[in-house]
């Protein structure tokens, strides 16, 4: 497809020309405004299945050029949704060290750190990510907001080969690890609306699931994240740092925004 960026001429106010879905309805991210919050008895605490994988397992880690991308296997799956929804990557949105914000949904205005989503995708009736990713019931997006604490061995697991993707198309393998460390101590408390992929093609295809309580990484391993890999391929002259990777809030056109909790 199209090239794409976060900024300058390919920037989001330019997606939609060649990726018609990014000026359309059901946009992600969004802000999380109290104001738009219905409490849902109905939501059940998220499960996950199968996360945690064995150090004799590998995962390939790669630099797409708009994020760093580990594979998942697809046994890896949710329960708790309308359907089972298998693993298929996680990805991360940060900031730069000059502005260290970086996530893309919002809670009241306020700006995490970083994001990670754990990409899903609904096994029960389509084969792959690829086929469910423009369906409107195919996908479902697990995202965890990212604040500077303490340091987060489960998050070290993969930022220590982060030199081996500084790259552009680069990937490489890594010895697997236990993916449910990533996540949040409660997934019982979470945000739930039906948005969009947040990069093009902007399909209006996820079912978002975002969780309440942030995780911690430490100042070294977010400098890490924000400092090691670039935008560019080896090959060109100047290098791109990869940073501000994440997409501004979208119109929420009064969407209701269900909430797994009571405030
Ligand atoms: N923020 S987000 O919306 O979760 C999100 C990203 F930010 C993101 F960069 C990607 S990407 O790395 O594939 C680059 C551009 O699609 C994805 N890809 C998903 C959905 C699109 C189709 C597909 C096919 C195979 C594997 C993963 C994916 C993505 F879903
Ligand atoms: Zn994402």
């Amino acid at each position: 497809g199209h090239k794409w960026t976060y900024t300058g001429p390919d920037g989001e106010e330019h997606w939609h020309e060649h990726y018609p879905f990014c000026h359309g309805t059901f946009q992600s991210p969004i802000d999380l405004n109290s104001e738009l919050l219905r409490y849902d008895p109905t939501l059940v605490p998220i499960e996950v299945w199968n996360y945690n994988l064995s150090s004799y397992e590998q995962l390939t880690l790669g630099n797409n050029g708009h994020s760093v991308q580990l594979s998942l296997p697809r046994r890896m799956h949710l329960s708790g949704l309308p359907h089972r929804y298998s693993a298929a990557q996680l990805h991360l949105h940060w900031g730069s060290p000059t502005m260290p914000a970086g996530s893309e949904h919002t809670v009241n205005g306020k700006q995490f750190t970083a994001e990670l989503h754990v990409v899903h995708f609904n096994s029960d009736r389509y084969p792959n990510v690829s086929v469910a990713a423009d369906k409107s019931d195919g996908l479902a997006v697990l995202g965890i907001l990212i604040e500077v604490g303490d340091y987060n061995p489960s998050f070290g697991q993969f930022l220590k080969y982060l030199d081996g993707v500084k790259y552009k198309d680069q990937r490489i393998q890594v010895p697997a690890f236990d993916i449910r460390g990533l996540l949040p101590a409660r997934m019982d408390e979470y945000y739930r609306y039906d948005g969009s992929l947040t990069t093009p093609p902007c399909y209006p295809s996820v079912l978002w699931t975002v969780f309440r309580n942030p995780i911690t990484i430490s100042e070294e391993q977010f400098l890490a994240l924000c400092t090691s890999v670039f935008s560019s391929s080896q090959q060109e002259s100047a290098p791109v740092p990869l940073n501000g990777n994440y997409r501004k809030s979208q119109d929420s056109e009064d969407r209701i925004i269900l909430v797994s909790f009571r405030e």
